[in-house]
């Protein structure tokens, strides 16, 4: 029996429990975790499903699915449909005993069903009739009864991708006259713009929610209620960059022959084939315009392709002022000595007249061009074809969000405030530059080498002379850091993959006091969060969940962006009695 000791170690659980018994508990119940009297972090993890569920390479190979399985959307998919299984599995006297399998249907045989839920994944999801075998339809709400083509099964895991034909009678939460694009239906880019915004946001909460049920194997007293979603202020012409493909080029035809121009967009959802698709409404307007002459141009010139290609349209935005000599310099911070690229863009322009400057949008093509942005009177440049965050019209209020959170209440009374960030995976200096005013200090770590590049520059054009940047892996990042960790706040934003195990590991070893932990993938997130959790005995570390919430950078589609802030603890002392 143990007895605890520490203060600091409550639960609101009517149960007291230590982080380690709280974790062993629910891993013994959900994944036949042993107890263990000596406990090691990492291989802990290892042992239960959160990393396994994305490291589980072997399951989905034989399943043949391989598309997006770096964010983990198959595994993500799969867990709801187990869960789904497993909640209306049918009881032992319904069923007398006897297990009738379910008979799949042919391939491209058309089905009625009905949809119970949304998936993570923004699919919706049916049952067979004997509750045994789920059918994954795209374009769906739960209550809609639909009629859809079976196109895939994968069988040894119970269910069968369908192709949505169309509705027979509509969920509550289907309102059509809300799709505002043509190809909605068919293109894989949007899942949700048959539902009203609100049901949206409710629907991504429900994806974090979930993801830290899933994936993190923490139980819930460990985890705080989540935030309600935070709103993108713009639900349709936010994305600042599209980036549509084509297949081939015409250059190996004969030279008197006709080259067909091949669809020029995005892949229809469940297939392997490009749509052609010529506007799409969640671009930005220069975006949509610059869509239309790249598409003409490339239809003009297929010959000159050899094969496909990328195609990229970046929104760049300048200010002019107006009265340039009664403008102050935060209104129109230095950007000089970055220099403008020669025809990078369509040639287009939009002028929309502020205050005080003129605003002007331009659509680049260039990968290698320097694109600029705006977030409040902070100005980022970036290489074109780079990582940027896609919607502008968020990242006021997203921003915001993390300086209000970056240093805890009490800080300025704490003899050892917080006053030094470290931004591991900053890009172009999203963080750094926007947290920097906060802190004494501020370090970005990147390991693309023209993000850092253009996080200098943006450092300078900024006038923030309290920021560095290092070209680096963020999991060699802890070995130099010059921040003392119990003053240090830690930013991380890495991709869909999540952290490294290395990462994670120096990371408890270096032990800053704070972190803003943001992903636009809640899964591999919620399994990150766990690590941190769960923390390192050796080391006396782990860590607190302060708050968790999600922020829609993509509306109309299934992605949620997750940030959650946590705060460094110890170990409760736990003695034998
Ligand atoms: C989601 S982006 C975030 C960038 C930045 N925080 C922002 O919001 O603009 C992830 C970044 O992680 C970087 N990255 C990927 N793997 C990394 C690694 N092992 N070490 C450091 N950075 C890495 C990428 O180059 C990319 O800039």
């Amino acid at each position: 029996m143990f007895a605890i000791r520490s203060s600091a170690w409550r639960l609101t659980s009517s149960v007291a429990l230590g982080p380690v018994q709280a974790f062993q508990l629910r891993s013994a119940s959900q994944n036949s975790f042993q107890r263990r009297s000596s406990y090691t972090p990492f291989p802990a993890i290892m042992e239960n499903n959160p990393r396994k569920q994305f490291d589980g390479k072997k399951k989905f190979k034989k399943a043949k699915v391989d598309k997006n399985k770096s964010s983990g959307h198959d595994e993500v998919l799969l867990c709801d449909i187990n869960n789904l299984l497993k909640r209306n599995a049918p009881e032992q006297d319904e069923t007398n005993g006897e297990s009738a399998p379910h008979t799949v249907p042919e391939k491209f045989t058309e089905i009625d069903v009905k949809i119970l839920e949304l998936s993570s994944t923004g699919d919706g999801l049916a049952l067979s009739e004997n509750k045994k075998y789920v059918y994954v339809v795209p374009f769906t709400v739960p209550g809609d009864t639909v009629k859809v083509k079976v196109v895939r099964h994968f069988e040894p895991l119970s269910y069968s991708l369908t192709d949505f034909v169309k509705v027979i009678e509509p969920g509550p939460q289907r309102n059509d006259s809300l799709i505002n694009c043509k190809y909605f239906g068919e293109c894989s880019g949007c899942q949700l713009q048959m539902m009203s915004y609100d049901d949206q946001l409710a629907h991504k909460r429900r994806i974090v929610e979930k993801a830290y049920a899933n994936f993190s194997g923490l139980i819930p007293e460990l985890v705080p209620t989540i935030g309600e979603t935070f709103a993108s202020p713009m639900q349709f012409g936010y994305r600042t960059k599209l980036t549509p493909h084509f297949a081939h080029g015409g250059a190996s035809k004969k030279a008197d022959e006709e080259a067909p121009v091949p669809p020029i967009g995005f892949t229809y959802k469940n297939r392997r084939l490009d749509m052609d698709i010529e506007d799409c409404p969640l671009g930005t307007d220069i975006v949509r315009r610059g869509l239309t002459t790249e598409r003409k141009r490339v239809a003009e010139n297929i010959r000159s392709y050899k094969r496909g290609a990328t195609l990229l349209m970046r929104e760049t935005t300048a200010r002019i002022p107006k009265e340039p000599s009664t403008t102050t310099e935060s209104e129109t911070p230095n950007v000089e000595g970055i220099p403008a690229s020669v025809n990078a863009d369509t040639g287009d322009v939009i002028r929309l007249d502020r205050e005080n400057y003129v605003e002007e949008k331009r659509c680049i093509t260039d990968n290698n061009a320097t694109s600029f942005e705006y977030i409040d009177n902070y100005v980022f440049s970036n290489k074109a074809g780079a990582f940027f965050q896609n919607n502008n019209s968020i990242l006021s209020g997203f921003t915001e969000y993390i300086r209000s959170r970056a240093i805890p209440p009490g800080n300025d009374q704490d003899p050892k405030p917080i006053k030094y960030l470290l931004d591991a995976y900053s890009g172009s200096g999203l963080f750094t530059i926007t947290l920097s005013p906060l802190f004494k200090s501020s370090l970005g770590v990147d390991i693309g080498g023209d993000s850092i590049i253009s996080a200098r520059e943006n450092a300078r054009a900024n006038k923030l002379p309290n920021t560095g940047f290092a070209a680096a892996d963020a999991a060699t990042l802890f070995k130099d850091v010059p921040y003392p960790p119990d003053q240090t706040l830690l930013v991380i934003d890495p991709p869909r993959k999540g952290c490294s195990e290395d990462f994670l590991r120096q990371m408890l070893e270096f032990k800053p006091r704070r972190v803003v932990y943001v992903s636009c993938n809640v899964h591999t997130q919620a399994r990150d969060v766990a690590v941190m959790v769960q923390g390192d005995e050796k080391q006396n570390v782990r860590y607190e969940i302060e708050s968790i919430r999600g922020f829609d950078f993509f509306p109309q589609t299934g992605h949620v962006e997750g940030v959650a802030i946590l705060n460094r603890t110890v170990f409760p002392q736990v003695e034998n009695v």
